[in-house]
């Protein structure tokens, strides 16, 4: 499903954040979206899940611009996966789960069975099984994250917007979460996420999409677009890239006496 921005401008009270950014996020790919702390990355996947109007410009969804889209059928196709996901006290993990459905929802509700199965494979795929069950309120960080997610996978989206998803997550639950987005996106889903971790965009994503200065710096393929110049550009810091002695890939070396400098 072809999704992109044209010419967008955007502005948080007399803040203005995206000022005629443009920027494509391909069918079927896994699009990282970097840059520094407020930037405006929350601002544009806010922008792409229709929940932020712009000032200017056009979000464009299969041709059709997204806002002139009505709301259910938007969320057919659009589910968001937020930092922090806001819950009611004294909800469980399963209602949580089926609150993806809403936008599938006939006017008689779906078959008991057919919930539960969305239920239980939504949060098999998140690794949260374990959750059934649970108050959410009640879950960590990362368990929240999971759950949310796999809420988000219950809604049976055509692109999922995610903001930092490996946010709370320990190293080995970043690892399966990113690759559960680059399996996601071989199976025909548009993923799109912002991420501070400008290595896992490296060595996960497909597309890049890097925010500076209220427009898109640079945009493609990772190790075209995640270059020296453009760090010190986006960040102000100094990398080198070196291989990567298990996979020989290409990977990111800070050296410490430049963290050293940057925090002096
Ligand atoms: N509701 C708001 N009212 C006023 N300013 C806002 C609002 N939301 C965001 N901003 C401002 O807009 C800018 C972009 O914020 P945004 O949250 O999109 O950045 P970000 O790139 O996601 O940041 P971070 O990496 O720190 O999460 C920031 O300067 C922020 O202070």
């Amino acid at each position: 499903m072809e999704f992109a921005i044209s010419n967008i401008t955007l502005a948080h009270g007399a803040r203005t954040v995206l000022e005629g950014a443009s920027a494509v996020f391909p069918s079927g790919k896994f699009t990282a979206i970097i840059g520094p702390n407020g930037v405006g990355k929350s601002t544009l996947l806010h922008l792409l899940a229709g929940i932020t109007t712009p000032a200017q410009g056009s979000v464009w969804l299969d041709g059709h611009e997204l806002f002139r889209m009505k709301r259910r059928e938007r969320a057919r196709h659009l589910a968001l996966v937020e930092q922090q996901a806001h819950t009611d006290t004294g909800v469980v993990v399963d209602d949580v789960v089926l609150l993806g459905r809403i936008p599938h929802s006939g006017p008689f509700g779906s078959a008991q069975d057919a919930e539960e199965r969305f239920v239980a494979t939504s949060l098999a795929r998140v690794g949260g099984s374990h959750l059934r069950g649970r108050t959410f309120t009640t879950l960590s960080g990362g368990e929240r994250q999971r759950v949310s997610l796999a809420r988000a996978l219950a809604q049976e989206p055509s692109i999922l917007i995610l903001d930092e998803p490996t946010n709370h997550l320990d190293v080995g639950a970043q690892l399966q979460t990113l690759r559960l987005l680059q399996e996601l996106a071989v199976d025909g889903l548009t993923v799109i996420a912002a991420l501070h971790d400008i290595g896992h965009a490296l060595a996960f994503a497909d597309h890049v999409v890097a925010l500076h200065e209220g427009r898109v710096a640079a945009a493609g393929h990772p190790e075209e677009v995640i270059t020296e110049p453009l760090i010190r550009e986006l960040y102000g810091v100094d990398v080198q890239f070196v291989n990567n002695p298990l996979t020989g890939k290409r990977m990111l070396a800070f050296a410490d006496a430049v963290a050293a400098q940057v925090f002096a």
